[in-house]
């Protein structure tokens, strides 16, 4: 057995939280000889609800579970921690756009960001879930200038996933047989999945469906899947974006084996977008380190989309800027 490793996910009393520990704790994040030390954060109005969490791990005798830390205080939470998931943020209600919960959740990620600079290990790897995933990882990162560039990102692999199961859907295939479906830019409904790359069956997937189908069905379909969600259960989405959680963590610390992957990273101006941003980009992972996919042709239609998901979060961007840190 190796040396435990912590990881921290913060709002553990929520409910994505309540699938994403069990499944982290089952092994399904490092695998099977990889044992996990907890480190739980909640607010103090959750913790009595965290305590209940952590009887009912605690009931599961996890074989990887070493230990549990439950705490309010982010300083404690991410001491010495190797992974992060940043979890814990208001979820929006129908009607809303995520960015919608910008105001009520920016605070949050600038004093977690500097907690993780405080307290982290150096290497780190953080993702942020709570929504608008991409710019709260931006305000989480300019707080920590202590964590190596990159070492913060965000979650657009729910989206993947999404876009993945819709084409196999729609072609009767598996999601297996889908590869270099790619998410670019924000996780909300700018976001642009694009199937330009893709291909099923080794084939491409433009040739197997109609442009109709592409513009009008499957991207709408894919960028307001979280708001269908919302719609049917009376909440948002949770299990699924545990499982997306888990397969970004997953994938980024264990490798993908060649196949592309969508993950929000910051911007280092690939593909014409503006450093500065944290971006949808498509990735390969490998020992530890993502690397965005370079080289892919661009058409005019995907140009004009890409350029749609980075001006929104330019204009997130500004209007966080105050809660950069110096
Ligand atoms: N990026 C993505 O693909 C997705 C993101 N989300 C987002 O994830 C977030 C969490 O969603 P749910 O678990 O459904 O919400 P929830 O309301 O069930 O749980 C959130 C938890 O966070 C806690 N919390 C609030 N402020 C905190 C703080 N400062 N420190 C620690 N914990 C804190 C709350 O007490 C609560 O227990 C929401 O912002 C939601 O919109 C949800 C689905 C997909
Ligand atoms: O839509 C929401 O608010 C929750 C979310 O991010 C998703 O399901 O993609």
């Amino acid at each position: 057995m190796k040396e435990p490793v912590r990881i921290a996910i913060t709002g553990a009393a929520g409910q994505i939280s309540y699938s994403l520990i069990f499944r982290i704790a089952a092994g399904d994040l490092l695998g099977p000889k990889q044992p996990v030390i907890l480190h739980l954060l909640e607010i103090p109005q959750a913790m009595d609800a965290l305590e209940g969490v952590v009887m009912e791990v605690n009931d599961c005798a996890f074989p990887l579970v070493r230990d549990i830390v439950a705490t309010d205080d982010p300083n404690v939470a991410f001491k010495d921690i190797d992974y992060g998931l940043l979890v814990g943020s208001r979820p929006r209600g129908p009607g809303m756009e995520r960015k919608d919960l910008l105001e009520a959740n920016a605070e949050i990620f600038s004093v977690q960001g500097k907690a993780l600079n405080d307290n982290a290990k150096r290497d780190v790897k953080v993702l942020v879930v709570g929504n608008p995933a991409n710019t709260n990882a931006l305000i989480a990162a300019e707080n920590a200038p202590d964590i190596p560039s990159g070492q913060i990102t965000a979650m657009v692999r729910l989206d993947h996933n999404r876009a993945k199961s819709q084409l196999a859907q729609k072609l009767g295939k598996h999601a297996n047989d889908v590869k270099t479906v790619i998410v670019w830019g924000n996780h909300s409904s700018t976001q642009f999945p694009d199937l330009s790359h893709c291909k099923v069956d080794d084939k491409p997937a433009l040739d197997q469906v109609d442009q109709d189908w592409y513009e009008n069905d499957f991207i709408p379909t894919v960028q307001q899947r979280g708001a269908a969600i919302i719609k049917a259960r009376g909440a948002s989405s949770a299990a699924s974006a545990a499982s997306a959680a888990i397969d970004h963590m997953r994938d980024w610390a264990l490798g993908t084996e060649g196949y592309v992957v969508s993950m929000a990273v910051p911007s280092d101006g690939s593909y014409g977008i503006e450093p500065g941003i944290m971006y949808g980009y498509p990735v390969t992972c490998d020992g530890g380190k993502y690397k965005i996919v370079e080289g892919l042709e661009i058409d005019d239609f995907s140009r004009s989309r890409m350029k749609a998901t980075e001006d929104e979060l330019r204009e997130e961007r500004e209007a966080v800027k105050h809660l950069f840190g110096k």
